[in-house]
């Protein structure tokens, strides 16, 4: 045991030493950031009683696990942990408490008379009218006309912004401008968030470059070793203020050592006395540095759901900013925006919501606006998509100029759901793989888009898989995960040509909507190309690859589809590709040529789907399985 983050006591783990070597654990999916439960050790029977002593996981390696324990140790820990333990992962339920708390103070606040912004998001209000703001000099100048329209439009909006930035289109790129704009320049105190860890690093990353005085808050344990530099735990470390709180825990940790050596225990227990004094003294100043570097700080940069944190609370800022936001629940974007005055939301609605793995049934009551516009939501609404039904258009500014896809990628995405208003920037407007350095020209490396067809078999290939389903894009639709082993077939052999024409493995992806066809693709792709990406779609959202494969799975005689009715899940899959995207499927079955299904769901467009296939038939390079394989 020693001192470590916030003055919590850090517990190495490992197992027993034979032969003087630390052994290695056996598998587990104990990872960095989950919270588990520590308790005696017990052979046989595994304990039902919950465990009073708890921590959240600081690191993992192969033959030591390190926990910040989420108790005070004042008395130390009860022997019998000490002397052998289990751990066991434990059922996260912070983030539910949060929005919980969230969601009660908004009723409290509603009860005193809410804020304007409140009452503007609630709907009971109109959105005050956008100030013109172009009286300022942009910092980047590269930005280019609907980024800058953006930034405007989110500087001049008293109430609330969305910035719509479809795939590829620079949403984070702007944010950094604005935030640039808001703290600089008009000296105004902002909260970015994201509801991921890794939506709020990047924007660390990014922001960090231009030299701000910014503050990461958030468990140590889960933030970017990159970014950890920015971290309220390293800024209060090593600020001047926070050496003296390093003086104290140094000398918390002599007195744990001395401990440690000990044999007598009324000389422990004084020392288990210092201790208490030590934590109480050091909590005490450390609140006190942590006080002072956030309000210094310009910029407080916070998951949604850290803005619940004891650190944050009671925390205001002039505005809340939240990326990807239509990635976030509302309940969570509730959290923090209950600190601010104003708000910018940046996201794209037509790509996927958050995962929902219970899908809930709409509000029973619907109601409508003043407007007329509905106000039923369920949980997957987000609170982008409940704004935009609300205040329709005027509160939003779209960027239209990509910077990942070939224009003939980008096309259909562009003409079914961004009004044909997306502008491929001409750096990558005609760039194919045949461009990239050491790559050949060939029938694929100048092709930008191919269609694989399996329909010419005239036989339905998917399977069925019983395999348990962990994928996050497993939905009500698809009670069970499917597969298809000609698609995996074409695929290899697609990634062979492509290899032999010089592309490296890492410059290619290959995506498909169902777990069960992962699977498969991992067990005949792996071994071979180990640096090949495979993921399902909705892992996929917000990444990028130079060629991206794309296996559809769906192939049977009913016309059955699927959750590949969900438009906003084709989006994703096929935006991916910046210069070569291969679709593999069986277009007879997607274009609801067979059977009766794929028709018109009322939550999905089927027709979406129907288009593609028409349009991919008509406008890629079409070649039939029959003809590779
Ligand atoms: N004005 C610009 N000039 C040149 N490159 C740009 C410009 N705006 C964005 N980019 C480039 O476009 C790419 C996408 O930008 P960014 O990551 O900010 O987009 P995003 O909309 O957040 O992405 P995603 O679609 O993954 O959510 C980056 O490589 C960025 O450098």
């Amino acid at each position: 045991m020693r001192t470590g983050l916030g003055g919590k006591s850090l517990i190495d783990l490992e197992l027993g030493q034979s032969n003087k070597q630390i052994p290695a654990f056996p598998a587990h999916k104990i990872t960095t950031g989950d919270i588990v439960g520590l308790d005696e050790y017990k052979k046989d029977k595994p304990t039902k009683k919950a465990s009073p002593w708890s921590g959240v996981v600081l690191r993992v390696t192969d033959t030591r696990i390190t926990l910040a324990l989420s108790q005070d140790t004042d008395d130390g820990l009860p022997p019998e942990i000490q002397d052998r333990c289990q751990i066991v992962k434990l059922a996260n339920n912070v983030t539910y408490e949060r929005m919980i708390k969230g969601l009660e103070l908004l009723k409290v606040n509603a009860a005193n008379g809410s804020s304007r912004l409140a009452q503007v998001l609630l709907g009971q209000q109109k959105p005050a009218t956008v100030e013109d703001v172009s009286d300022f000099e942009f910092f980047d100048t590269t930005l280019n006309d609907s980024q800058k329209d953006a930034v405007r439009f989110a500087l001049g909006a008293q109430d609330i912004a969305l910035i719509h930035g479809p795939p590829g289109t620079g949403k984070t790129y702007t944010l950094v401008e604005i935030i640039r704009q808001l703290s600089v320049k008009q000296n105004k105190k902002v909260l970015v968030c994201g509801p991921s860890n890794v939506s709020v690093d990047n924007l660390v990353e990014r922001l960090a470059r231009h030299r701000m005085d910014l503050v990461r808050v958030g468990h140590p344990a889960r933030i970017l070793p990159t970014v950890l530099e920015h971290s309220l735990d390293i800024i209060t470390r090593t600020c001047d203020s926070g050496k003296i709180v390093a003086d104290v825990r140094k000398e918390m940790d002599d007195t744990l050592g001395k401990i440690g050596k000990s044999k007598s225990r009324a000389e422990r227990r004084l020392l288990y006395g210092q201790i208490k004094e030590l934590r109480k003294d050091y909590r005490i100043r450390e609140r006190k540095v942590v006080d002072e570097v956030i309000s210094n700080a310009q910029v407080v940069l916070s998951t949604l759901n850290g803005c619940g944190s004891r650190t944050m609370m009671k925390r205001e800022f002039d505005i809340v900013i939240i990326d990807e936001a239509t990635q976030a629940l509302e309940a969570e974007c509730w959290i923090a925006l209950q600190k601010g005055t104003r708000a910018i939301l940046a996201g794209d609605h037509l790509q996927l919501p958050p995962t929902i793995k219970t899908p809930s049934k709409p509000a029973k009551k619907s109601g409508s606006n003043k407007n007329g516009l509905s106000t039923t939501t369920d949980l997957s609404t987000t609170l982008f998509d409940r704004l935009l039904a609300l205040h329709g258009n005027k509160i939003k500014k779209m960027l239209v100029v990509q910077y990942r896809m070939h224009e003939k990628i980008m096309a259909f995405s562009s003409k079914e759901l961004y009004d044909n208003q997306l502008v491929a920037d001409k750096s990558v407007a005609s760039h194919l793989l045949q461009d990239l350095p050491d790559v050949t020209s060939s029938e694929n490396t100048e092709m930008p888009v191919v269609l694989l067809d399996t329909s010419d078999t005239g036989l339905g290939h998917e399977v069925v898989d019983n395999q348990d389903d962990n994928s996050n894009s497993k939905s009500s639709l698809d009670d069970q995960s499917k597969a298809n082993e000609l698609e995996v077939a074409l695929a290899v052999h697609h990634i062979q040509d492509l290899l032999e024409d010089g592309l490296t493995q890492d410059q290619i992806g290959v995506i498909t909507p169902y777990a069960a066809q992962v699977a498969r693709l991992v067990r005949d792709i792996r071994d071979q190309w180990p640096h090949i990406e495979i993921g399902t779609v909705d892992g996929f959202q917000g990444r990028e690859k130079e060629a991206i494969l794309l296996s559809l799975v769906r192939s049977n005689d009913d016309g059955e589809v699927g959750f590949l009715q969900e438009k906003r899940r084709l989006n994703v899959a096929m935006t991916r590709a910046k210069r070569h995207l291969c679709v593999i499927c069986d277009s007879e079955t997607l274009a609801g040529n067979k059977g009766g299904g794929n028709g018109g769901s009322s939550r999905v467009d089927g027709g979406f789907l129907k288009r593609w296939m028409n349009w991919l038939c008509e406008e890629s390079d079409l070649r039939f399985s029959e003809m590779i394989l």
